[in-house]
């Protein structure tokens, strides 16, 4: 079985900087070249970054992408690189006309290429567009209808982006059709909790239909909403798992894999779902296997908790550093979703990166502010006081309000505060909400809910309490000190807008209310449905109404890393002004 080592490089792209990202392929094909790599492959829409939305219908964009990718053709050759085929995304347009598409040549395509001597030698158009969840793909783009296969080193390399494996048929059984050796599919897939136990069974069940090895190449990083969490993982035809990459880091994977010898090319083969075969010969020899192959194995697994808090962490960072600030603020109120927000921030950017306020009011309890001050202690993040007693003073004599508007005064007193000194100082503002908090509406519109970024609002308040002790414990294993304090997890928790409140005043426990929230949120369960599976009828009419009628603070709230399968986003696009009142 002749031999090919592969170079699989899980990055990060940045969606816009097309010269940053081809400079990356550069510097990562340089590194395979150096591993002895046969070929090298980088993510979908590597030379854009994904997703690139709208960006995808401007012209200039589209062409930017397409002179950059013969440009790096070119480059890689200047650069003696010229003799390692590369395989990657970028964004093309078609050459004719879709037919039933009602779209003409020159429409967007979600695009790879291959790269060798200097030349774009083989192009192809993502054959299945996903048009779900967070996708659109139908609003961007036309589909491909070409199985690209290269010939290298006596195995042929079968080609797919992302979703063509979602699907079935498509270019998977198509690689069976043209006896592939190998299928290759290059991904930008984000990361939802659980997904990589779907995407395992995905790739080791389209491997044994495809009848060959599986390379998934998924990105790593973030854009936005979405989180790439990476998890690139290599099965053979037999289901077994031979490489997993690392979650969330940025990783080049070697790998040697003795793999079929092409056959002879079958003339006007027909394939499936009308694809047409596309054969590239890169020639080369077929190579032995190597006397010592190499792999990087099989990552190390995490537990859950560890998981989404990394997710939160990179798509923290990725926000900050991605639009070019170097430091955050945060409004540090003692209570448990600010002290987490702090310390995800700290370890996304650096304590000395992140700058807190304790915004103490006259309902604001000792306990709190002495808990807000620990937790700035234990990380070293910057902190300082602001009273807004006088502030409130100045608001009330003018204006004299009570009740709900003398509360939310005081959190838009802090939101302005927090404006200001983000204008005042370049900080962008972190905002703290959870998605209990979300799905209810339970914030202040233009106040607690004013920022930049929301690193917890795809988390439920559930979770926020395991992530905190999962994080102290992690310190723990470090050798370090925790950075929440203990009293920040045990106390009720409560806005502290008035005397004595607690949030159980206004709304159900939170273990109940997120077991209600998850089956009508994620589970889309109608509220007859879930009356029937056991829960109290009125406790389920007044989250359903809570949700439904508070989609309008959802709205205007900043965005923030998807961690679940429904998130407040693309994911969940229902109409604000809304009368449908049955769940
Ligand atoms: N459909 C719609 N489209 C656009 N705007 C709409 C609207 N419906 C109401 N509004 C407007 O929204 C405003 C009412 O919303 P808003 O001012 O936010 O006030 P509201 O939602 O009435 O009150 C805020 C709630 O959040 C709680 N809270 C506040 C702060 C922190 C925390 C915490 O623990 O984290 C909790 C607080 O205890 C209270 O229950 C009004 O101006 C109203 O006119
Ligand atoms: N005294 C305070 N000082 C600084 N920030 C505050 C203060 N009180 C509230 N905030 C800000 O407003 C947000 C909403 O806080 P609030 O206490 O009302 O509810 P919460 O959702 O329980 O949040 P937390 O658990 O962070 O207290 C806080 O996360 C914090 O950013
Ligand atoms: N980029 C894509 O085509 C992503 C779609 C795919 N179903 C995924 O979530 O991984």
């Amino acid at each position: 079985m002749p031999n090919l080592r592969l170079a699989l490089s899980q990055i990060d792209p940045w969606v816009g900087d097309i010269s940053r990202n081809a400079d990356e392929v550069v510097r990562w094909t340089k590194q395979a070249a150096e591993a002895g790599a046969q070929l090298v492959a980088f993510p979908e829409l590597m030379l854009t970054g994904y997703p690139v939305e709208d960006l995808a219908l401007r012209r200039s964009f589209v062409e930017a992408s397409r002179t950059a990718l013969v440009e790096l053709a070119e480059r890689l050759a200047t650069e003696g690189l010229g003799e390692l085929p590369v395989v990657l995304g970028y964004l093309g347009r078609s050459e004719r006309d879709v037919p039933r598409s009602g779209r003409p040549a020159g429409s967007p395509q979600n695009c790879a290429a291959v790269l060798h001597r200097g030349k774009v030698v083989n192009r192809f158009a993502k054959h299945y567009l996903p048009n779900y969840g967070v996708f659109d793909e139908y609003r961007y783009f036309v589909p491909g209808n070409q199985l690209s296969v290269l010939r290298l080193h006596g195995v042929d390399v079968a080609l797919a982006i992302c979703e063509d494996i979602w699907q079935d048929g498509g270019r998977v059984t198509a690689a069976r059709e043209a006896g592939a050796g190998l299928l290759l599919s290059i991904n930008g897939s984000p990361y939802e909790h659980n997904k990589d136990d779907i995407r395992l069974e995905l790739v080791t069940r389209r491997a044994a239909e495809a009848g060959c090895p599986l390379v998934y190449l998924n990105m790593v990083g973030a854009q936005d909403e979405l989180i790439f969490d990476g998890d690139s993982l290599v099965v053979d035809a037999d289901g077994e798992v031979l490489v997993r990459g690392p979650k969330f880091e940025e990783s080049l994977l070697i790998l040697d894999l003795d793999l079929p010898a092409a056959a002879d090319p079958t003339d006007g083969l027909l394939l499936s779902d009308g694809l047409q075969l596309v054969r590239t010969d890169l020639g080369g020899e077929a190579l032995p296997a190597p006397a010592e192959p190499v792999s990087p194995g099989i990552a190390p697994q995490v537990s859950d908790e560890a998981e989404i808090y990394q997710a939160l962490v990179t798509g923290t960072r990725a926000y900050v550093r991605k639009n070019g600030f170097k430091s955050v603020l945060i409004g540090l109120s003692g209570g448990i979703d600010s002290a987490l927000v702090a310390a995800i921030a700290v370890d996304a950017i650096g304590a000395e990166n992140v700058h807190c306020v304790s915004m103490p009011s006259r309902y604001s309890s000792q306990h709190s502010r002495d808990d807000a001050a620990e937790l700035a202690r234990r990380t070293g993040l910057n902190f300082r006081t602001v009273s807004i007693a006088p502030m409130f003073d100045a608001y009330m004599e003018s204006l004299g309000l009570t009740g709900l508007a003398e509360e939310n005064l005081q959190s838009r007193l802090r939101g302005t505060l927090l404006m200001a000194l983000s204008n005042q100082e370049g900080h962008i503002v972190l905002a703290p909400g959870n998605k209990s908090e979300l799905a209810v509406g339970y914030s202040t519109l233009y106040g607690d809910s004013v920022g930049a970024y929301g690193p917890i609002k795809d988390v439920y308040k559930s979770l926020i309490f395991r992530l905190a002790v999962w994080r102290n414990e992690e310190a723990v294993r470090r050798g370090e000190t925790p950075p929440i304090p203990e009293n920040t997890i045990s106390k009720p928790p409560s806005a502290e807008l008035r005397p004595d409140q607690v949030d159980t005043d206004s709304l159900p426990d939170y273990d109940l209310l997120d077991t209600v929230l998850d089956l009508y949120v994620e589970g889309d369960q109608g509220r007859d449905t879930i009356v029937a599976a056991g829960f109290d009828p009125e406790v389920v009419d007044r989250v359903v109404r809570l949700v439904d009628t508070a989609e309008y603070k959802r709205r205007q709230y900043p965005p923030g890393p998807k961690i679940s399968a429904k998130g407040f986003g693309r994911d969940r696009r229902l109409p604000i002004t809304n009368r449908w009142r049955r769940g």
